[in-house]
């Protein structure tokens, strides 16, 4: 079964060609993580999959339901974490997720219920009533992680979930995000950490340039070296560099 079927997606900016037609299956269950270098298209890609930004051309299926052309039966399958969210700064976290479910339509008794233990599970409770606009970059991280999820979606679509978050929270996450692809649900994560798209991912697609350089199984995909060996290797290896001399420290 197929959680996100992605067809011929091609979005322009200008005369840049950012996402050059793209395909890509994401199995059901999968964990999956998309890599490439900066500009490859990925956030450009990880929008268009989730109804934030309108392809040029292409389709996007999420358990079979067309994003742009059946949005309100989409939006329920989805939990994402956009790149670069901007949250409303006057809240409390927990005020935060209560407004994401809120906007679901959720149940007020289950959005408590869950909201409590989303603070919990992503320790968000010490912030107290900090507004969000003064959170560190981790704990917005966090606090938009605990809004993609508190409807329960069946697939959750990440852009940088570990960015500036720090190694226990980033454990909690892990487990969090473990759990949810144990008992059917998809994750679909972008990372420029090879060591941990390998630790997490089970699937990873190499994009760059717009378009997907390589994609399916882990295993398949780094063909026995190490997925960061690989993708320098896809990519035409590693790029000459370009010496400063001038910033010696020892020639001055
Ligand atoms: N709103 C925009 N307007 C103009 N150009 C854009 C816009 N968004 C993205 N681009 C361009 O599209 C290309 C792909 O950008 P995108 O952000 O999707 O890459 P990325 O793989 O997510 O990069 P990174 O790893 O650096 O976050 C880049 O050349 C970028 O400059």
């Amino acid at each position: 079964m197929i959680a996100v079927r992605l067809r011929g997606l091609v979005k322009r900016f200008g005369t840049t060609l950012a996402v050059a037609g793209v395909d890509l299956d994401i199995p059901a269950g999968s964990f999956y993580g998309v890599v490439g270098p900066n500009g490859a298209g990925k956030t450009t890609t990880l929008s268009m999959a989730t109804g934030l930004l309108l392809p040029d051309a292409g389709t996007v299926h999420v358990h079979d339901v067309d994003v742009w052309r059946r949005p309100q039966d989409a939006a329920p399958l989805l939990g994402v974490l956009p790149d670069g969210l901007r949250l409303f700064d006057r809240l409390t976290g927990p005020e935060l997720i209560s407004y994401a479910g809120l906007l679901r339509g959720m149940d007020r008794d289950v959005l408590a219920a869950r909201r409590d233990d989303l603070v919990a599970a992503l320790d968000l409770g010490s912030a107290g009533s900090t507004h969000v606009g003064d959170y560190s970059a981790g704990m917005t991280k966090k606090v938009a992680l605990a809004c993609a999820l508190v409807h329960a979606p069946r697939v959750l679509v990440l852009d940088e979930p570990f960015e500036a978050v720090d190694p226990v929270s980033a454990t909690a996450i892990r487990g969090i995000l473990r759990g949810f692809v144990a008992t059917g649900g998809t994750v679909v994560l972008s990372s420029h950490v090879m060591a941990l798209v390998e630790q997490v991912c089970d699937h990873v697609a190499v994009v760059a340039q717009g378009r997907v350089l390589a994609a399916g199984p882990l295993d398949e995909v780094r063909a026995g070296q190490d997925l960061e060996t690989r993708f320098i290797d896809l990519l035409g290896g590693a790029r000459e560099r370009t010496e400063l001399s001038w910033l010696r420290p020892s020639s001055g």
